[in-house]
């Protein structure tokens, strides 16, 4: 579905990434793993269309988006839950949902309104309320719960977790299973490497801009020192 091979990419003259490889299958759930500042959110931004790369290609559902506009590489069917959440604060948490949501690629039993509140109950208790008003879980439910309503074929999570409280943080994770369940491939970045071997199918090392390491979980698990090394935990 998603195939990034010799991704090279640079803010102005700094070049962050070098050699970064992945892959998404169909139905996967897969991990881009690495210390701050090794280029998960930059080969994010680089697969989205938000910088273009400088070498390398960027295929999604066998198509070359390397270069594609942000709005291409959406229309193609990959959601983004950004860093930072960056849900609009001033329209309410229904506005926000609906703002972008669409069913282009005709998926059968989409998401609708509904399904998103009965994912996240929390999110329908509070439909109408200013989304800049929610609490910082409830505003990371609705990055999730916005995505969801573009019906992507693929969803990326970067850094969803980061900053929440344990229990709102259990409630993503258990929606990610939900989703995972239902066949959503998804390429997840996150700190909560334990979660993560029990969640993802396969995982992606970065370092210094390169994909250094990639494997199972269990070969993950079976090799505690390369996550020492590489994720630092
Ligand atoms: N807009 C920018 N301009 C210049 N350099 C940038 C910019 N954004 C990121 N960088 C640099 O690129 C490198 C990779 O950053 P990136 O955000 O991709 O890392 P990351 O692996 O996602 O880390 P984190 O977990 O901290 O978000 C870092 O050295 C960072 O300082």
């Amino acid at each position: 579905m998603l195939s990034v091979s010799g991704l090279q990419s640079a803010y102005g003259p700094s070049q962050v990434l070098f050699d970064v490889e992945l892959g998404v299958g169909e139905g996967e759930v897969v991990t881009l793993l690495g210390r701050n500042g090794m280029g998960k959110t930059t080969t994010v931004r680089s697969i989205m269309g938000l910088l273009k790369p400088s070498a390398g290609t960027v295929r999604f559902t066998g198509r070359e988006v390397s270069g594609a506009t942000p709005e291409t590489v959406a229309r193609l069917g990959v959601g983004l839950v950004p860093e930072g959440r960056q849900t609009f604060p001033t329209l309410t948490v229904r506005e926000n949902l609906v703002a972008t949501a669409s069913n282009r690629l005709k998926r059968q039993n989409p998401w609708t309104l509904e399904r998103v509140y009965a994912l996240f109950p929390r999110l329908g208790e509070r439909a109408g309320q200013a989304a800049g008003t929610l609490s910082g879980g409830e505003q990371q439910m609705l990055a999730v719960g916005r995505a969801l309503m573009t019906n992507p074929k693929l969803l990326i999570l970067d850094e969803a977790t980061e900053g929440l409280a344990p229990v709102i943080r259990a409630e993503i994770w258990r929606c990610i299973e939900a989703l995972k369940a239902e066949g959503q491939s998804i390429l997840l970045i996150d700190k909560n490497i334990h979660v993560l071997k029990r969640l993802a199918d396969r995982h992606y090392i970065l370092e210094k801009g390169r994909t250094v390491w990639s494997g199972s979980s269990a070969e993950l698990t079976a090799n505690a020192d390369l996550v020492h090394r590489y994720v630092g935990i």
